[in-house]
C-alpha cells in the first residue's frame, strides 16, 4: 500500500472471496472450513464472517535481523544465498512454523491471538503454516491452470514478526484512557491490541511507549464521532537490514503542542528511532495519511538494504512489507526475464525503483513509471544513491505512460510490472502489445486480477510461461505471484494451430480457439466442456465447422450431447468472443 493507505477495514477486502467466480474453492471457504473443523459449528459463521476481511491494514517488520549491513554487495554475490535459501527456507520454515502454529494455546482450542476473531487481520492464524501454503498453493494453481504451471509456493523459515510496517488506530475509553489498536472487521471500532504475531516487536513496543506517554503530555486521542482530540494514528517503519526506524505521528491538527519534548522523550526511551514526522489528515476519510507532513526529527526518511543495494523510503511510498521474501521474489523476477545485458526494460509501477534497480546490472537501460509523487523522488535518489546510471524514473500513470511510448514508435525488450492489488489496465496491457517486449514478467499481490490481466495478455499474444507462489504475507490469506510471459511467435501459433486436430475453418477465422472456448467457460461457469460440445452447439447456431470433425466413427455409434447448462454457458462463450 502506499499513501491511499486506507484505514478502515472495508479497504481490505479480499477480492479472491468478493468476486463470484472460482467460487467453488475459495481460500476463505476453506479457512472457515478448518476453523469449523478446529473449534466447532457455533464458531464457524463468526470466524467466516472474520476471514472475509483483507488484511490490509496490517503493517509491520522483523526486527530480528542483523543491523547495520553494509549496501556495498551487489545481487549477483548473493544469488548462491538466496538460492540455497529458498530451497532450505521452504522445508525449514514449514517445520518451524508448525511447532509454532501447534502450541499449547492451539492445543487448547484457544487462538494464539486473543484479538483474532475481531481483527480478521491474520485470517489463516490458527492454521499450521504448512496448511496455509497448501491452500494457497491450490488456490493458485486453480486460478493459473488456464495459463501456465505453477512452481511449489516459498514459504518463510519463521513466519512470524515479518511485517516492516506496523499502524495503529489510536483511541480512548469512556474515562478518557488511551488506547490503541486495529479497526474492528466491517467498522471504525478499534479493537485494542498490543502486540501482534505478524507485525514488528520492536514497532509494538514503541507504539505501546507512545499509548503511556500521551497522558503524562496531555495528549488525547482523536475522536471520529466528535472531531475532537489530536492523535489519531502512529505508523511506524523498520529498516530489516539496516534497523532505522522511522515513527509517524498522524494528527488531525497542525497544532501539536510540545511536540519537540513529546519526540525526544520517546527518543529517550527508544534511541533506535532514526526519524520522526508529523503527518497531519483533518480529513474525515478513511485514509491514514494527510498530504502535509513536517520532519520533527532526523532525515524524515529511513534506509534499507535490498539484495544488496540500498534504498531510501520516504512515509508515503510503497516498500514491500516482507522484506526476506522480497528478496526471494524480486530474483524469481528478475531471473524469469532472462536479462543479457543488451536489454531495455520497463519497470511499470515502480514504487522506490527497487525492481528496476536491482535489474539495472542486467540490463542495457532500465525506464521506471510510477503515480506516487514521492515515491519516484525516492527512485531517482535511491539511483544515485547506489551510483546506477541506466535507470531513469518518471512519474506517471502507467497506463498514459505506456500509451504515449507505443505512440511515439518506442520499443522495449523485457516489461516487469508490479500493479497494486487491482491489477493493471487495458490501456497498460494494449500499450505492452505494441511495444512487443519478448518478455513480460508480472507481479502481483491479488492473483484474481492477475489471472484476469493474463486472458488479457493471452489475447495479445503473450503466453505465461511458469509461474511462483512466494507467501509474503504468512497468516493472512494474500499471496505474492509471479508469472514470466513469453510473446508469442506468429509462425508457431500458426503451426500450432495447424496441428491440433481441434481447430476447425469457422474456429480460426473468428479468433476464439476451442482452448479458449474451453477456458471461458471453466472461469466463468467452473464447468469443463468437450471439443465435441463445442461443435455441437457451433453446429446448432449454424457456425460452419470441419466437415470431418466430431462425427460418429461408426454409423450405430452414440454421440453424447451436449445439455443445456453446458450449451448455454458455450453459447455465452460465442457471443464473448464475438463468434455469434
Ligand atoms: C505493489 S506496489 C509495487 C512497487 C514496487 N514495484 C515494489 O516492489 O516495491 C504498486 C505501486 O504502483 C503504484 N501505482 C498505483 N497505481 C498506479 C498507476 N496507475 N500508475 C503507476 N503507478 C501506480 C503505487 O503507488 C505503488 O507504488
Amino acid at each position: 500500500m502506499n499513501s491511499g493507505e486506507k484505514s478502515g477495514r472495508k479497504s481490505g477486502e479480499n477480492t479472491w472471496q468478493k468476486t463470484g467466480e472460482w467460487s467453488d474453492k475459495k481460500l476463505g471457504e476453506k479457512a472457515r472450513k478448518y476453523q469449523g473443523e478446529k473449534s466447532g459449528k457455533n464458531s464457524e459463521k463468526e470466524t467466516w464472517r472474520k476471514s472475509e476481511q483483507w488484511s490490509d491494514k496490517k503493517l509491520g517488520e522483523n526486527p530480528r535481523k542483523n543491523s547495520g549491513e553494509k549496501s556495498d554487495k551487489k545481487f549477483g554475490e548473493k544469488q548462491t544465498k538466496w538460492r540455497k535459501e529458498s530451497a532450505e527456507g521452504q522445508q525449514r520454515g514449514e517445520r518451524k512454523a508448525e511447532d509454532k502454529a501447534f502450541s499449547k494455546e492451539t492445543k487448547k482450542n484457544r487462538s494464539q491471538c486473543p484479538v483474532f476473531r475481531k481483527c480478521g487481520g491474520c485470517q489463516l492464524l490458527d492454521m499450521p503454516y504448512k496448511k496455509q501454503l497448501e491452500l494457497k498453493q491450490k488456490q493458485l494453481e486453480t486460478l493459473l491452470k488456464p495459463f501456465c504451471r505453477l512452481e511449489a509456493m516459498i514459504g518463510m523459515e519463521d513466519p512470524y514478526h515479518y511485517r516492516n510496517k506496523v499502524h495503529a488506530v489510536f483511541d480512548h475509553d469512556k474515562k478518557g484512557n488511551p488506547f490503541s489498536g486495529v479497526y474492528e472487521a466491517n467498522s471504525h471500532r478499534v479493537v485494542p491490541v498490543e502486540s501482534c504475531l505478524i507485525e514488528d516487536e520492536k514497532a509494538d513496543e514503541i507504539i505501546g511507549t507512545i499509548r503511556g506517554m500521551l497522558k503524562s503530555f496531555k495528549i488525547r486521542t482523536y475522536d471520529e464521532d466528535t472531531g475532537y482530540g489530536l492523535l489519531r494514528h502512529v505508523l511506524i517503519r523498520r529498516g530489516f537490514t539496516t534497523g532505522e526506524i522511522m515513527v509517524v505521528l498522524v494528527t488531525a491538527s497542525p497544532i501539536f503542542p510540545s511536540k519537540n519534548n513529546f519526540v525526544k522523550a520517546l527518543r529517550d526511551k527508544h534511541p533506535e528511532i532514526t526519524t520522526a514526522i508529523q503527518n497531519v489528515n483533518g480529513r474525515g476519510t478513511s485514509m491514514v495519511l494527510g498530504d502535509k507532513e513536517h520532519v520533527l526529527y532526523g532525515k524524515g526518511y529511513i534506509e534499507d538494504i535490498l539484495c544488496g543495494y540500498r534504498f531510501r523510503i520516504s512515509s508515503k511510498s510503497f516498500y514491500q512489507v516482507n522484506p526476506v521474501q522480497t528478496e526471494i521474489l524480486y530474483k524469481k523476477a528478475i531471473e524469469a526475464a532472462g536479462l543479457t545485458g543488451n536489454e531495455r526494460v520497463i519497470d511499470a509501477y515502480c514504487g522506490i525503483g527497487t525492481i528496476g534497480i536491482v535489474a539495472s546490472q542486467y540490463a542495457k537501460e532500465v525506464i521506471g513509471v510510477e503515480l506516487n509523487r514521492d515515491a519516484v523522488k525516492d527512485a531517482i535518489e535511491n539511483a544515485k544513491l547506489n551510483d546506477v546510471s541506466n535507470v531513469k524514473f518518471y512519474c506517471n500513470d502507467a497506463g498514459k505512460f505506456m500509451e504515449n511510448m507505443a505512440e511515439s514508435g518506442e520499443h522495449a525488450d523485457v516489461v516487469f510490472l508490479d500493479p497494486p492489488r487491482s491489477g493493471s489496465t487495458v490501456e497498460f496491457i494494449d500499450s505492452v502489445a505494441k511495444l512487443k517486449p519478448a518478455k513480460v514478467v508480472y507481479v502481483s499481490c491479488g492473483p484474481e486480477t492477475l489471472a484476469r490481466d493474463l486472458e488479457l495478455f493471452r489475447k495479445r499474444g503473450y503466453e505465461a510461461r511458469k509461474g511462483w507462489g512466494i507467501d509474503l504475507f504468512p497468516m493472512t490469506a494474500h499471496v505474492e505471484t509471479v508469472v514470466c510471459l513469453s510473446r508469442k511467435n506468429p509462425d508457431d501459433r500458426i503451426e500450432i494451430d495447424l496441428s491440433l486436430d481441434e481447430l476447425d475453418i469457422t474456429t480460426a477465422e473468428s479468433k476464439a480457439t476451442y482452448e479458449e472456448i474451453k477456458d471461458y467457460v471453466l472461469k466463468n461457469h467452473s464447468m469443463k466442456v468437450s471439443s465435441l460440445y463445442i461443435s455441437q452447439v457451433k453446429r446448432k447456431l449454424g457456425l460452419e465447422i470441419g466437415t470431418s470433425y466430431n462425427l460418429p466413427k461408426s454409423e450405430d455409434a452414440r454421440v453424447p450431447q451436449c445439455p443445456l447448462n453446458k450449451e448455454k454457458a458455450i453459447t455465452e462463450a460465442l457471443n464473448h468472443f464475438s463468434m455469434i
